[in-house]
């Protein structure tokens, strides 16, 4: 549905740079990337409103130079949700509506109408962009574009709003592009990932393989992960039996182990991974913590001392020093209770060697 290929796109200076993506039709993509990488530029080029300097960008197959914007069928809504200050709020949602019964359906999905009897000078942030997504839907467009829409929203409103836009991207087979500074939500939402840094696509896929295979240390502590180290992988061989963790069908064919030598510490890990100089990532909640040394199928089996315990609502963090080497480790607020955990105390920290992504 939509195909970039060599894309470079100036505001004042490149905003875009050698860009190549694409995402099918019925696919919901997200757009991530730090403040500035270029992500509305990204939709913008994609709208048609700004015409890329190099490289060609197709929509729905047809080069998007030959589209006239009426044969585009596209909805962008930007994060700052305009609306038409000298409409009301029914006629800016009605504005170029597809037909009656999709107009309904975005107003009881969206529950916008409750906004219907407010001026629309007066509306809040996050009620101005709860208008402009659903004047975005009832055009009902092949293409919609969303600039963090949901970005002014309290917790509850987006998680609601949220579900109800990806079901409607799903019963109305609409192909979506988002921007989001949210992991959590581009998870959730995403069939595909594209992160954006400096004008250029650091790395797009699943966002599962995004998060869990970051391609560069960058990438990985973009993305939050906790525990990145610098050193040298040394390849063991095939995968033996005695090194399966748990269920053997997670490994892949051509799965290799490999061991990782940092700050004195071996880290084990298995993948698809290039010997050398790189990088071991784990990420905090693939660690758990034990007082003793617990049976169980984890490769890597580290002891420490607790340094720090923060409680984070649900989730507690508990920082530990691990021979001079720092290491998190996410656990349950409840499971961190359950072990008492505070600084000085002797643990074990363990780990999947399949949890260790080398890159
Ligand atoms: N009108 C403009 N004139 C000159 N430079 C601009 C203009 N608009 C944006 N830029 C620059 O182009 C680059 C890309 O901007 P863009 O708005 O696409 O980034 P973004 O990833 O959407 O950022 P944010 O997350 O802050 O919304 C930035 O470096 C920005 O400073």
């Amino acid at each position: 549905m939509i195909a970039l290929s060599g894309v470079t796109a100036r505001k004042g200076r490149f905003a875009l740079a050698d860009v190549s993506v694409s995402l099918a039709e019925g696919e919901y993509g997200v757009v991530i990337g730090p403040a500035g990488s270029g992500k509305t530029t990204l939709l913008e080029v994609i709208a048609g409103l700004l015409v890329p300097a190099a490289g060609t960008v197709q929509v729905g197959g047809v080069d998007a130079r030959r589209l006239a914007p009426e044969d585009r069928h596209l909805s962008l809504v930007y994060q700052h949700a305009y609306l038409f200050p000298h409409l009301s709020v029914r006629d800016n949602v009605a504005y170029g509506t597809a037909d009656a019964r999709s107009l309904q359906e975005v107003e009881e999905r969206l529950d916008v109408g409750a906004y219907y009897s407010r001026d629309i000078l007066g509306l809040s942030g996050g009620e101005r962009q709860i208008v402009a997504l659903a004047r975005a839907l009832a055009r009902r467009p092949r293409l919609l574009l969303l600039d963090e829409p949901f970005s002014a929203l309290d917790p509850r409103r987006r998680m609601l709003v949220r579900r109800e836009v990806r079901q409607l991207h799903r019963d109305w087979g609409l192909t979506t592009l988002q921007v989001t500074h949210d992991f959590a939500e581009a998870g959730m939402l995403g069939d595909r990932a594209i992160l954006l840094d400096a004008g250029r696509v650091l790395q797009q896929g699943t966002p599962a393989e995004v998060f869990r295979r970051p391609a560069s240390p960058y990438v990985a502590e973009f993305l939050g992960a906790e525990n990145v180290f610098g050193g040298i992988a040394r390849e063991l061989g095939e995968v033996s039996p005695d090194w399966v963790e748990g269920d053997p069908a997670q490994y892949a064919r051509g799965h290799r182990a490999f061991a990782f030598e940092t700050e004195g510490l071996t880290l084990y890990a298995v993948g698809d991974f290039a010997p050398g100089v790189g990088h071991a990532v784990i990420r905090a909640e693939e660690i758990t913590i034990s007082r003793d040394h617990v049976h169980d199928s984890a490769r890597n089996r580290l002891a420490g001392r607790v340094t720090e315990v923060q409680a984070l609502g649900a989730l507690t963090r508990v920082t530990l020093d691990v021979r001079g080497v720092p290491l998190v480790a996410a656990l349950t607020t409840r499971s961190a209770l359950e072990l008492r955990l505070e600084p000085g105390l002797a643990v074990v920290a363990s780990f999947k060697a399949m949890a260790v992504h080398l890159c």
